[in-house]
Parts: C-alpha cells; sequence; structure tokens
C-alpha cells in the first residue's frame, strides 16, 4: 500500500467510524449532557482523568469548561487530574502509579461530583482504581472507553453512563472521543444559554 493510499485510507476510516458513533452514542450523549449539566447547576464539579492522549483530551475538555467553548458564559467547575506533576509524581513515586488519580478523586471529590473516566482500552489500572475511589465517595462516572470497554465497563453501575466509541484502533477511539467532548460542550452551552 502506498503513503498515499494509507492517508487515503486513514480518513475513510475516521469517517466511517465518525458515522457510526454519530448513530450508535447520540442518545447516551444527550444523557452525559444532561447529567453534567444538572452537576454543575447542583454547584458541583466535574474531575476528569486519562493517560497519554487522554491525558490531554481531560484537559482539552477542563479548559473548554473552566474558560469557554463558542459562546461567553461563566466559567464551569472542572478539574484535569493529569496536570500537577508534583502531585503526579510524589503519588507515583510514594504510592504507586495506579493510584495517581484514586488518591486526588477520594481528596477532591465531593458527593454530587462527576468523574469522567477516559480510557480507550478500558483497562489502564489508574483509571480503574480512580473509578473505585469515585464509589467511595459517592462520585457519578461518565467513563468514555472503547473496544469492548474493557473491565472498566464491569465497574460501572445504573447510576453512571459509558460513551463507547465503536472502533479498535486507540487512534479512531480517540478521535470519536474529542468530537464528544466537543459536542457535550456545545450541549452545555446551549442549554446554560437558552441557545437553541
Ligand atoms: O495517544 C496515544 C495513542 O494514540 C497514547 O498516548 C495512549 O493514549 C497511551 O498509550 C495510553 O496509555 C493508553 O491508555 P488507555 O487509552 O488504554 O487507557
Ligand atoms: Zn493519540
Amino acid at each position: 500500500m502506498s503513503l498515499q493510499d494509507i492517508i487515503r485510507r486513514t480518513f475513510a476510516e475516521t469517517v466511517e467510524t465518525q458515522q457510526s458513533a454519530a448513530l450508535i452514542l447520540s442518545d447516551t450523549i444527550e444523557q452525559a449532557a444532561a447529567c453534567i449539566l444538572e452537576t454543575f447547576l447542583g454547584g458541583h464539579k466535574l474531575l476528569i482523568c486519562g493517560n497519554g492522549g487522554s491525558a490531554a483530551d481531560a484537559q482539552h475538555f477542563a479548559s473548554e469548561l473552566v474558560n469557554r467553548f463558542e459562546h461567553e458564559r461563566p466559567g464551569l467547575p472542572a478539574v484535569a487530574l493529569t496536570t500537577d506533576t508534583s502531585t503526579l509524581t510524589s503519588i507515583a513515586n510514594d504510592y504507586a502509579y495506579d493510584q495517581v488519580f484514586a488518591r486526588q478523586v477520594r481528596v477532591l471529590g465531593q458527593s454530587g461530583d462527576v468523574l469522567v473516566a477516559i480510557s480507550t482500552s478500558g483497562n489502564s489500572a489508574n483509571v480503574l482504581e480512580a473509578i473505585k475511589a469515585a464509589r467511595e465517595r459517592d462520585l457519578r462516572v461518565v467513563a468514555f472507553t472503547g473496544r469492548d470497554g474493557g473491565a472498566l465497563a464491569g465497574l460501572l453501575s445504573d447510576r453512571d453512563i459509558e460513551i463507547r466509541a465503536p472502533a479498535d484502533r486507540t487512534a479512531r477511539i480517540q478521535e470519536v472521543h474529542l468530537v464528544v467532548i466537543h459536542v457535550l460542550c456545545d450541549l452545555i452551552d446551549r442549554q446554560l444559554l437558552g441557545i437553541r
């Protein structure tokens, strides 16, 4: 296969994945937007975690909420648990890497908050531990996953929401996650500001 073929095939695969995500995930995305909106209107916050590209997604999502998305509005409380290198390295060094998010969830999380857990495999130990900590602290979970949902899917309760990208390749899953993040920001803004 030529390099040009690979480029075209990647775009084609992305379009196909996004189209099937639109069909499969639209109801779940609407539920997730309602859950997050209710969280903010109740005076609660989002804690967001993930590794690698999903850490970048966590920060991207938090910045669009704390700062703004496409419209002027008051900032919305969201914290990416991926950014404080002193906290992350000390927890990993003194305890274990799988505790880097869980410890922050136990300290920062309060009943009524939501943990947004992002993992393409659904098998990252530190994300799974964060979900267990969220359960202890009475936080709901909005999970972004892919493939078969991994071990993460088995940890969720009826109160939680799983947005599972219909793809197997990590890159395609991450691309769906990013579109979902932007759609959630748009839905939240529209409902908060009364835009149709
Ligand atoms: O962005 C990518 C691959 O596209 C990588 O950085 C990827 O996020 C990392 O390998 C993560 O550690 C994968 O974790 P997860 O999505 O399986 O939880
Ligand atoms: Zn990536």
